[in-house]
């Protein structure tokens, strides 16, 4: 499990992690957001041991980071932000480098590597320097990097930056195989919304170092004003001033010069069969109605407006 109990992190004046509290369970995916500058790589380096706290404390799989890190990174793969350093030595070369520090040797090493070196198709690029790779590769170096000695524990800062749709896929595909087939934990953040939704068991939103939001991505949507509410997707514009007249209907969004309309419900209302029955009974063309779960962007947004740092 990791465990984080009040971790602070301050830079001269400004907090950067505020009395920050969450945890991870073993299996669980977590994603971790929030707008620029709001802690998340300061979090993240802190439990990898790259950054001393100023308060609180933090364990990975029952190791202190203030007083076990050794152990503790033992447990752990960790991607920073942006592109491996060493970038002058070739892929194979830097990978081999990693495996040593981590105490391989002999064939186990060799077997690490090429495991690493398939889960992430590094094979085309082994013999260039890190230095002349695409973004996307150098992203993937990283990931193999983390991998290598099959930790218990990921640490991921933005993982998919940089990547191609196809590779973004298959990180995503990755990640979840690891939680799911050995219990991992893995923690990614990322301000791409929609791999919250495609990856993520839970999400945890912060702002300005504070927790200001902590549930699985479908608690996150039902807080959406969006949640419940029905989309008509329509031939052509008809006269909807009907629906605000309906019980439960909070308001009516219209798109597409009308030819969509947004029928907001209130907080815990149903209103997909009166919306339903009304464009039936007025004979309406419509092409579809949908109901939503919520939006995480909107969720998002209304929680961390004026949270910039
Ligand atoms: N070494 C440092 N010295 C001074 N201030 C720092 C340092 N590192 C981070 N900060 C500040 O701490 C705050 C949090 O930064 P951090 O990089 O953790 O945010 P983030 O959530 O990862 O942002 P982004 O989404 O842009 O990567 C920011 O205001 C940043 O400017």
């Amino acid at each position: 499990m990791i465990s984080i109990n009040s971790l602070t992190k301050r830079f001269g004046q400004h907090v950067a992690v505020d009395n920050l509290s969450f945890e991870v369970k073993p299996g669980e995916v977590l994603g971790f957001l929030g707008p620029n500058g709001a802690g998340k790589s300061t979090t993240m380096k802190m439990l990898t041991g790259f950054l001393t706290p100023d308060g609180g404390s933090a364990s990975i799989c029952g190791y202190d980071i203030r007083t076990q890190i050794l152990q503790a990174q033992q447990q752990m793969g960790y991607l920073p932000e942006g592109a491996p350093c060493y970038g002058d030595m070739r892929v194979r070369g830097f990978l081999d480098f990693i495996a040593r520090v981590r105490g391989f040797s002999g064939a186990e090493k060799q077997r690490r590597i090429d495991q690493a070196v398939e889960r992430v198709e590094l094979r085309g690029v082994l013999q260039q320097s890190i230095d002349t790779l695409s973004k996307g590769f150098k992203r993937r170096v990283g990931l193999a990097q983390a991998i290598l000695h099959d930790p218990q524990v990921l640490i991921l800062d933005e993982p998919t930056d940089g990547l191609d749709p196809n590779q973004k896929h298959q990180v995503r595909a990755l990640i979840q195989q690891l939680a799911a087939d050995s219990n991992k934990m893995v923690v990614i953040s990322t301000h791409i919304l929609e791999e919250v939704s495609a990856v993520c068991s839970r999400a945890v939103i912060i702002g300005r170092g504070r927790l200001l939001a902590d549930g699985t991505p479908q608690d996150l949507e039902a807080r959406s004003r969006y949640h419940q509410a029905v989309t008509v997707a329509l031939e052509q514009p008809v006269d909807a001033a009907a629906l605000n007249g309906l019980p439960g209907v909070l308001a009516v969004e219209s798109q597409l010069d009308g030819r969509q309309l947004t029928v907001l419900a209130q907080p815990g209302a149903v209103i997909f069969p009166a919306v339903g029955e009304l464009a039936q009974s007025r004979g309406w063309p419509v092409r579809e109605l949908s109901v939503e779960r919520g939006r995480l962007d909107d969720v998002f947004r209304s929680l961390t407006s004026g949270e910039a740092a």
